[in-house]
């Protein structure tokens, strides 16, 4: 018997094109890999081109759509096993696509919003992306409160400053019972303001929290846990710090994951920085969005983007201190 002859990689270049808010899917022809199910626009990279060239050659190809090449931005790189074939799934975004698209291989296209985009009509591959189009670039995470009261009070100064899509709740300092009186005092004002919450700690936090968006798990939360402690519609968090820790948040089915410290900061002074030419690795061989932690403000979202993560969390850049 000859030993198993290792499957090629396909390296496979996927558009996301966006306008007014909702992104082009077509239908997967039936006879073909994964046949059936609904996509993103794209097709194979040939050889000697650059991924870019395959996105703007496929979506001419298939809807007859216009773009400028320097008009696509990664949005994240995904590799995955189908057994009978081995993907690397390229992902990038455009808003500036031009013309009214077709499906000119005869392939069903429509318009939908990210919200609307259902795992299981997608290949397996596709979690990750619509996790990432539906997350925001910006992670704000609660800094120092005294007091329930205290925290209160921030959050709604800080998000009068600067308005968020996305409050990750933390509060170490505080006993369980208190968190929950923080939770409960919290949500509305974030729904008021347009947030939503994540709740920090143990999988509890969340499920005595009705109306949180989903939980962030720190390590060693997560690091007791085989199985997702939650279902699928709140979103998955977890605190990773290496490769390691990255491959076991995706086994518990995490939908996006804190990697850091990036930089070097002033809340975790003895944690080594690991720089980011070590994140960008990271995220290259991670299947899940990475969003960048320690040191960050939200202005550095764009270079973790660019690096190939979902963007950049932390607390300075929005948390009011007094
Ligand atoms: N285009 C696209 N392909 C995807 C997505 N998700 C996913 O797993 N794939 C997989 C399915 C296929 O195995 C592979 C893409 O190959 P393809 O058959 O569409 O490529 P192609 O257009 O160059 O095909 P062909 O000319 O060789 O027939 O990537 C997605 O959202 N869009």
């Amino acid at each position: 018997m000859t030993a198993a002859t290792p499957i090629r990689e396909i390296h496979v270049a996927v558009a996301v094109v966006i306008r007014d808010g909702k992104v082009l899917i077509a239908r997967r022809p039936d006879h073909v890999h994964q046949g059936g199910l609904l996509e993103f626009p794209g097709g194979k990279v040939e050889a000697g081109e650059s991924v870019q060239q395959a996105l703007v050659r496929e979506l001419a190809e298939e809807t007859g759509l216009t773009v400028p090449e320097t008009s696509l931005e990664p949005v994240i790189g995904i590799r995955h096993n189908y057994g009978d074939k081995q993907v690397f799934l390229d992902v990038w975004r455009t808003a500036e696509a031009q013309g009214t698209p077709e499906g000119r291989e005869g392939q069903p296209i429509e318009w939908l919003a990210p919200s609307s985009l259902n795992d299981d009509d997608f290949p397996a591959a596709n979690r990750p992306i619509i996790r990432a189009l539906r997350l925001p670039s910006v992670l704000a995470i609660t800094g120092p409160m005294a007091s329930v009261e205290q925290g209160v009070a921030r959050l709604v100064a800080g998000l009068k400053a600067k308005p968020q899509a996305l409050v990750l709740l933390r509060a170490p300092e505080l006993e369980p019972a208190v968190y929950r009186d923080l939770a409960q005092q919290a949500l509305p004002l974030c729904r008021q303001a347009g947030a939503g919450v994540l709740v920090h700690g143990a999988p509890e936090r969340f499920h005595e929290t009705p109306g949180a968006a989903g939980v962030h798990l720190p390590w060693r939360e997560a690091a007791t846990l085989q199985t997702r402690p939650i279902g699928s519609e709140a979103w998955l968090g977890v605190s990773c710090h290496n490769a390691e820790q990255i491959a076991h948040a995706q086994r518990l089915g995490a939908d996006y994951v804190t990697l850091g410290p990036v930089q070097a900061t002033a809340t975790h002074p003895g944690a080594d920085a690991m720089g980011w030419t070590a994140f960008q690795s990271l995220v290259a061989a991670a299947a899940v969005p990475v969003y960048g932690l320690g040191g960050l403000a939200d202005t550095d979202a764009g270079r973790a983007r660019r690096d190939g993560g979902q963007g950049a969390a932390g607390i300075r850049f929005w948390w009011p201190e007094h």
